[in-house]
């Protein structure tokens, strides 16, 4: 078990590399499973999530090589057996073992997913694709029991815009007989990025990136290479850690389109930020203006930037109105910025934010971006050492966190506990 020690009040500064998108990598893995032969990914995260999902395809007979930032999948050798607990626990996407398998083998039994519990996440929408998509599904021992003699394509509309059930419907339907339309699907950039590589394996999918997703099946997917998109959540924090240390950052390997929400934002609050082609520049000034922030679906403000946004308005003068309509009650962390003398009161889904210096403090990180939140945290207090454990959940989705930091002058360091 480790913590992270943050010393904050440095400004940021210099540049960051952004790596591949967490959410991208935690689906094109799977995705993967659906080819006949090699799949070679590039610009893959440094994370704990990519590292499991490696071992649960070598658990199911994929052979897996991976060197930097590229892994290489040979899917041919796999076969679907029952994953119920283990690896399937330690990480939300294990949920697209579902689609993936069913899609090549007609079959999943998968453990219920695990990853960050913020509250409960179901998967309701993803078992009505595949429902509609013919296949049964029952429970075994407390694991999803999903089988379909046939799979065939099928008109579906989510009930909300969920990411995980239309990437799944996705992988599930390219290997059906026939058209699958999905309506109200989610637009995430990472939708678009699954759509590419199943494109580039021979599926027909047309409109990712709109409400509307037409997937005309086809009989085999074969291997290819891509590249997965910048982590639009990972360049977000450091956009805000550089705005809440008053530091002065490019972002780069970033497509700023996906950063137009927190951006806006941004510059509301007196923030400067520059925009280039592939980077991005953040330069803090000495007060803030207070703000109102809505988490919603993409392209609105992304709920995975709304814990570390919190740390930022803690920063800003006045009262600031952090609301997350996507999940109503991810404020886990508010107890812990607590802690550090902020002044926070959650009212329903909301979180309403005074401005007030943070001071060091032992705090937990209670899922991925709590963490991130609190780092963000600690950065901005000025004497004393802020402690952070549940440093596993952190590793779940930062790649390098420590040591990028340290490298834009932050004094942090890990301490085995
Ligand atoms: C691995 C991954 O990509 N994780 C992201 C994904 O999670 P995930 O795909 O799990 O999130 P969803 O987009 O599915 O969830 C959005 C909303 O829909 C609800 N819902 C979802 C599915 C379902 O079957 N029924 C249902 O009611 C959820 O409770 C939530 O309120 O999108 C979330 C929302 O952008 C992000 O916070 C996560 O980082
Ligand atoms: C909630 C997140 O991830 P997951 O869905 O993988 O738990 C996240 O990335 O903030």
């Amino acid at each position: 078990m480790e913590k992270l020690l943050v010393s904050g009040g440095r400004p940021l500064h210099g540049t960051v590399q952004i790596s591949g998108a967490k959410n991208s990598a935690v689906a094109l893995i799977p995705a993967a499973i659906l080819a006949e032969s090699e799949v070679v990914l590039d610009n893959l995260p440094n994370i704990s999530d990519v590292a499991t999902y490696a071992e649960i395809l070598t658990e199911l007979g994929g052979d897996v090589e991976r060197s930097d930032s590229t892994m290489i999948i040979n899917p041919k050798d796999m076969i679907s057996f029952p994953m119920h607990n283990g690896l399937v626990k330690k990480l939300r996407a294990s949920y697209y073992l579902m689609g993936a398998l069913l899609g090549r083998f007609g079959e999943a039994i998968i453990g219920m997913p695990g990853g960050c519990s913020f509250e409960p996440r179901p998967i309701d929408q993803h078992i009505k694709g595949f429902e509609a998509l013919g296949a049964t599904v029952s429970n075994d021992h407390g694991s999803m029991h999903i089988y379909a003699k046939e799979l065939r394509g099928a008109k579906i509309y989510l009930d909300v815009s969920s990411v995980g059930a239309t990437i799944n419907i996705m992988l599930a339907a390219s290997r059906a007989k026939g058209l699958t339309v999905i309506e109200n699907a989610a637009k995430e950039p990472e939708i678009i990025d699954v759509a590419t590589l199943l494109n580039a394996m021979g599926a027909k999918i047309k409109g990712a990136g709109t409400e509307t997703i037409r997937i005309e099946g086809v009989e085999s997917l074969h291997g290819c290479r891509h590249s997965i998109i910048p982590d639009r959540i990972q360049a977000g924090t450091y956009m805000i850690a550089a705005a809440a240390t008053r530091g002065d950052l490019i972002i780069d390997n970033v497509i700023p389109k996906h950063m137009e929400a927190l951006t806006a934002k941004l510059e509301e609050m007196g923030v400067e930020i520059q925009e280039f082609d592939e980077s991005i520049r953040v330069i803090g000034k000495p007060q803030y203006e207070h703000a109102d922030v809505k988490a919603l679906i993409y392209p609105g403000f992304a709920t995975d930037l709304q814990s570390p946004m919190a740390s930022l308005l803690t920063q800003a003068q006045g009262v600031s109105m952090l609301t997350d309509y996507v999940y109503s009650n991810r404020f886990k962390y508010v107890p812990e910025l607590l802690r550090m003398g902020a002044k926070i009161r959650v009212e329903g889904r909301s979180a309403i934010i005074e401005g007030s210096k943070l001071n060091a403090a032992k705090v937990r990180a209670s899922d991925l971006r709590a963490g991130a939140a609190l780092v963000i945290a600690g950065l901005t207090v000025e004497n004393g050492i802020t402690e952070i454990s549940g440093v596993e959940y952190i590793d779940r989705g930062y790649d390098q966190l420590v040591e990028k930091l340290q490298q834009l002058g932050a004094e942090v360091w890990r301490q085995s506990v």
